[in-house]
């Protein structure tokens, strides 16, 4: 009878939270939830606990995202919440390490290798993620699965390719894109020597980060000026935070 009321609470909990019109696969324990555009949606523990928010980072080299995040990360803190940085790639693991010497251009490897590389980088991670999630931390990343399928895809890797070793990361409740005109980013300060700082492969990864969006993603004109930009992502985010204090359950990449 316990175990009952617990799953029925965790079915509403789940209607509640995602408020996007879904349909329930299975009543009984709930693991996953049909979305109105016909994904299936993994749901990862229980429905009802109170977590942190995953907001992830996207967008062209120089579009804002390191500022940003900055900004974000004392606006949430100023309001007491537990919040933390990452981003990806995390240079300081022996995997990051192999992936700074490329994007240096101080090794060379092989398209797939590196894209699987950058895919460890975040595995290695994941673990720590849902913990840090799972304990109340917002984790605000700075660039994440997306980059990873929109750069490799732009130099022509398989698009499909490119998403299958993200599967089973965990879902962002939130992808920030900081949408800009790759030739007003490349204004920005000028890119510096690493490998994917030009022009013309920019507009590539523009064109391949578009094939990404669901709705998890709110697009930023990320042309406004900087305190334009830090005004929108805030209350965008804090609604989210919000949501997942009140126990939206963790879903896993790519289902939603
Ligand atoms: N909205 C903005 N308007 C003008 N310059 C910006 C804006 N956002 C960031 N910048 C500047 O552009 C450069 C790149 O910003 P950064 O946050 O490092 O971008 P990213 O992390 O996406 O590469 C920095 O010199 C930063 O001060
Ligand atoms: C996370 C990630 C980044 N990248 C690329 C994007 C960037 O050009 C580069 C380094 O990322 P980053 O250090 O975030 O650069 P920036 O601050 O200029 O945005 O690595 C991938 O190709 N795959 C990935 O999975």
């Amino acid at each position: 009878m316990a175990a009952f009321h617990l799953r029925n609470f965790g079915v509403l909990a789940v209607r509640r939270s995602l408020n996007l019109g879904l349909n329930i696969s299975c009543k009984r324990s709930v693991r996953s939830i049909r979305m109105e555009n016909g994904n299936n949606c993994n749901l990862m523990g229980a429905s009802n606990e109170s977590r942190g928010a995953l907001v992830v980072f996207e967008g062209l080299d120089r579009s804002g995202k390191t500022s940003q995040c900055g900004k974000l990360l004392s606006y949430l803190e100023g309001l007491g919440h537990s919040v933390e940085l990452w981003r990806f790639p995390d240079r300081t693991t022996s995997v990051g390490q192999m992936i700074s010497a490329y994007l240096t251009n101080k090794s060379q490897l092989d398209d797939h290798t590196i894209h699987l590389l950058f895919s460890a980088n975040r595995w290695e991670k994941r673990s720590m993620m849902e913990a840090k999630l799972k304990a109340g931390t917002t984790l605000i990343v700075d660039r994440y699965s997306y980059s990873g399928v929109a750069f490799s895809s732009a130099k022509g890797l398989d698009f499909e390719w490119c998403k299958a070793p993200e599967n089973g990361l965990i879902a962002p409740d939130l992808v920030v894109y900081l949408d800009i005109p790759p030739e007003k980013a490349a204004e920005r300060g000028g890119y510096g020597g690493e490998r994917y700082e030009q022009l013309e492969f920019q507009k590539k990864v523009a064109q391949h980060y578009k094939l990404l969006e669901d709705s998890s993603w709110k697009m930023i004109d990320a042309s406004q000026c900087i305190e334009d930009v830090e005004k929108q992502v805030e209350e965008i985010v804090l609604e989210h935070v919000v949501t997942c204090q009140k126990g939206k359950p963790l879903s896993s990449l790519w289902s939603c």
